[in-house]
């Protein structure tokens, strides 16, 4: 193997940057050649690719976004897709890849594996929706920004006596709810992987300002329904000053933490070892703060499992 690619897909996650820069750096130093592919598959298909050096990824370790560019191309599902890829594979004589994004991301992976072109993938979404790994790259990245929201949202929130409901993202994933919920001290947390009791929630919330507490704040995960339309549920049983905040795309934005651009850079070195190895069809995690991979076949029949304990234990501590 002389040569290999890089590219990040699907949402992008602060430390995707950190990620490319370890890939590249790392086969360089292996004496291998290294190719960035700009927007994700569909830059793939298009022949959107240029050599990089060590120069390239200079100055990137900090960024935020990717500076790959992004993409969500669902041609790429098809085997059509999928060949004229591997047409421009051929033409830049690019033997394997590391592909940096979220479980959709790994399908593409898996299907250029299968093609006979390695791919390793990287977890790059700020979701933590990923199997087998217990932080993705972004996701403690993600948290941060979140809980610097809702720490603001406090300080209204306390002035006005007011009840807010802050929407995070994370799809169908609970994580960044619970962990920036803790984080900030949510009075409740809501995720689509527990059900919720609305008349609860208002007891809890009427009796927290009973109690003394100047705010009410409910961190509430994208999957499950949106700030307003839980707002107006929630006015259904109790007669709060409510307000509901959203704070999307934010959410992705920003340089990434310490932690982020560890991980991205252990992941990243695995990566390109596993390749020179003559591997493909992995992803490479992070278990137990040990660095492990799968093939992403035994991935996709598996789910994530969030760690719950932080729900429960937030439920004793909020009240
Ligand atoms: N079944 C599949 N086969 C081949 N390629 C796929 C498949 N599913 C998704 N992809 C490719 O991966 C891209 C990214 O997938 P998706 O939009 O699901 O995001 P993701 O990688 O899961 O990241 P995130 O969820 O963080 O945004 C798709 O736009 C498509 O190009
Ligand atoms: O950027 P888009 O296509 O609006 O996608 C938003 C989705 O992507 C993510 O930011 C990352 O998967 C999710 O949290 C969110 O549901
Ligand atoms: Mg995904």
């Amino acid at each position: 193997m002389k040569r290999i690619g890089i590219l990040t897909s699907g949402g992008d996650a602060p430390g995707m940057n950190a990620a490319v820069r370890a890939v590249a750096r790392k086969a360089l130093d292996s004496g291998l050649e290294v190719f960035g592919i700009n927007y994700g598959y569909a830059g793939l298909v298009a022949g959107d690719i240029f050599q990089m050096t060590s120069a390239t990824v200079a100055d990137k370790i900090n960024r935020g976004g990717t500076f790959l560019y992004s993409a969500r191309y669902p041609e790429f599902a098809q085997v059509e897709g999928q060949l004229k890829g591997i047409e421009q594979l051929e033409k830049f004589g690019i033997e394997a890849l590391v592909v940096i994004g979220g479980d959709g991301s790994y399908h593409g992976a898996l299907r250029l594996t299968e093609h006979g072109y390695n791919a390793i993938g990287l977890p790059g979404t700020i979701d933590n929706d990923v199997p087998y790994t217990d932080f993705t790259i972004g996701f403690d990245s993600a948290c941060r920004t979140a809980i610097d929201a809702i720490d603001k949202i406090r300080d209204t929130a306390s002035s006005h006596q007011r009840v807010f409901i802050v929407n995070v993202m994370g799809r169908n994933c609970g994580d960044i709810a619970m962990w920036a919920g803790v984080a900030s001290g949510a009075d409740a947390i809501v995720i689509p992987e527990r059900d919720y009791d609305m008349q609860e929630i208002a007891d809890n919330l009427k009796q927290g300002l009973a109690n003394g507490k100047s705010h009410g704040i409910v961190v509430l995960a994208e999957g499950v329904m949106s700030a307003e339309k839980f707002k107006d549920e929630l006015l259904k049983y109790g007669d709060f000053d409510a307000r509901a905040n959203t704070l999307g795309h934010m959410m992705r934005g920003g340089s990434p933490t310490t932690q982020d651009r560890v991980l991205a850079t252990k992941l990243g070195v695995h990566a390109v070892e596993l390749l020179l190895d003559g591997k493909g069809g992995l992803a490479v995690g992070i278990e137990n703060n040990k660095i492990t991979s799968h093939s992403m076949l035994e991935l996709f029949e598996e789910k994530h499992h969030g760690d719950m304990s932080l729900y429960d234990m937030n439920k004793v501590l909020a009240k």
